[in-house]
C-alpha cells in the first residue's frame, strides 16, 4: 500500500530578522510518512518542533530543503485515471488552498472565531465550501456539536462569548464535519474534562475506521496511548516507514506531476 503523505529530508531554519537575524534550525532532515487509517503521533520535547513540523505538512511554513509530497487520489482530477504526487514545497498558493479545502483537515486547540457567525454556521461552512447539501450539513454539524456536548442553547450565537472548552469543542466539530483524507491535529484535548477528551478520542478512531491518514500532538499520555499506531521521534527525525522503504519513497518522488 503506498502512503498519503511522505516528508523527505525536511529541513527547517526560522531567521529572526527582527532580532540580528538570529536563526533557529528546528527542523532538520524529517522523515515521515502517513498510512491511511493510522494516527502518527509526533513525540519529543518542548521545543523539538512537532508543532513547526505540524504546520510545515499544513503548508504553513515553506521549507529550506526536502519534499513534502501528496497524494492525489485520481478521482480528484479529471484528466487523470492513476493518482499523481503534489510537492507542497513547491505548490502554488492556490494549489495550497485546495489542498486544505479538500484533503488537509487542521484542528488546533484555539478557535479562530468569526465575528457574527454562530456556532452551528462555523461548523457548517466547511462542508458547503465542497458541495455538501445545505440540509446535510446542517445535520452533521448538529450530531457533532451533540457529540461534544455544546448546549443545544449555544448553537446559533456567536462562539465569542463561549468558554474556552466550548470554543474549543466547536472547533474540534468543525475539524470533524468534512471526512478530510487527511487529518492534523494540534493538542484537541489540550484543555477538555475526561469525558470530552474521550469523545475526541472517539472521533479520532472512527476517522482511522473510514480511512484517514492523521498526524497529531498529544501531550496527555492516556490519549496518546488510546490513538497513536505510531511515534515519530522529533529527535531521531527518522520514521521506520521511511528508512525500510527507501526505494518506494524514491520512486513516489519519481513521478511527482
Ligand atoms: N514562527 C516562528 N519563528 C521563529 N521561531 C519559531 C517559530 N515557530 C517556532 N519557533 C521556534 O522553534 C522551536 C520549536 O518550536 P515548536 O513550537 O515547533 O516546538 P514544540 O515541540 O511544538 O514545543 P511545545 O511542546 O512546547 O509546544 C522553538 O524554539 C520556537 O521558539
Amino acid at each position: 500500500m503506498e502512503p498519503f503523505m511522505v516528508a523527505k529530508n525536511i529541513n527547517k531554519t526560522f531567521v529572526l530578522h527582527n532580532q540580528g537575524a538570529a536563526s533557529l534550525a528546528v527542523l532538520q532532515q524529517q522523515n515521515l510518512a502517513i498510512y491511511a487509517g493510522e494516527c502518527v503521533v509526533l513525540n519529543g520535547s518542548s521545543g523539538s518542533g512537532k508543532s513547526s513540523l505540524l504546520r510545515t505538512l499544513y503548508g504553513n511554513y515553506q521549507v529550506d530543503q526536502g519534499e513534502l509530497l501528496i497524494r492525489q487520489p485520481a478521482h480528484q482530477q479529471s484528466d487523470q485515471t492513476e493518482s499523481t504526487w503534489l510537492d507542497m514545497a513547491t505548490a502554488s498558493p492556490r494549489q495550497i488552498i485546495k489542498l486544505r479545502q479538500q484533503t488537509i483537515g487542521w484542528v488546533s486547540q484555539f478557535l479562530r472565531v468569526i465575528p457574527r457567525l454562530s456556532a452551528l454556521d462555523i461548523v457548517m461552512q466547511p462542508q458547503l465550501e465542497n458541495g455538501i447539501p445545505r440540509e446535510q450539513a446542517k445535520e452533521k454539524a448538529q450530531h457533532l456539536l451533540h457529540t461534544l456536548n455544546v448546549p443545544e442553547h449555544l448553537w446559533q450565537l456567536a462562539p465569542a462569548t463561549f468558554s474556552g472548552g466550548e470554543q474549543q469543542r466547536v472547533n474540534i466539530a468543525r475539524g470533524f464535519a468534512v471526512d478530510y483524507p487527511l487529518l492534523l491535529l494540534d493538542e484537541p484535548t489540550a484543555s477538555l474534562d475526561q469525558h470530552n477528551a474521550e469523545q475526541v478520542i472517539m472521533l479520532i478512531n472512527q476517522a482511522k475506521a473510514r480511512g484517514a491518514a492523521i498526524v497529531g500532538i498529544f501531550h496527555d499520555t492516556w490519549v496518546r496511548d488510546q490513538v497513536a499506531d505510531r511515534l515519530h521521534h522529533m529527535s531521531s527525525g527518522t520514521d521506520l516507514a521511511v528508512s525500510q522503504n527507501q526505494t518506494e519513497f524514491q520512486s513516489i518522488s519519481d513521478r511527482v506531476g
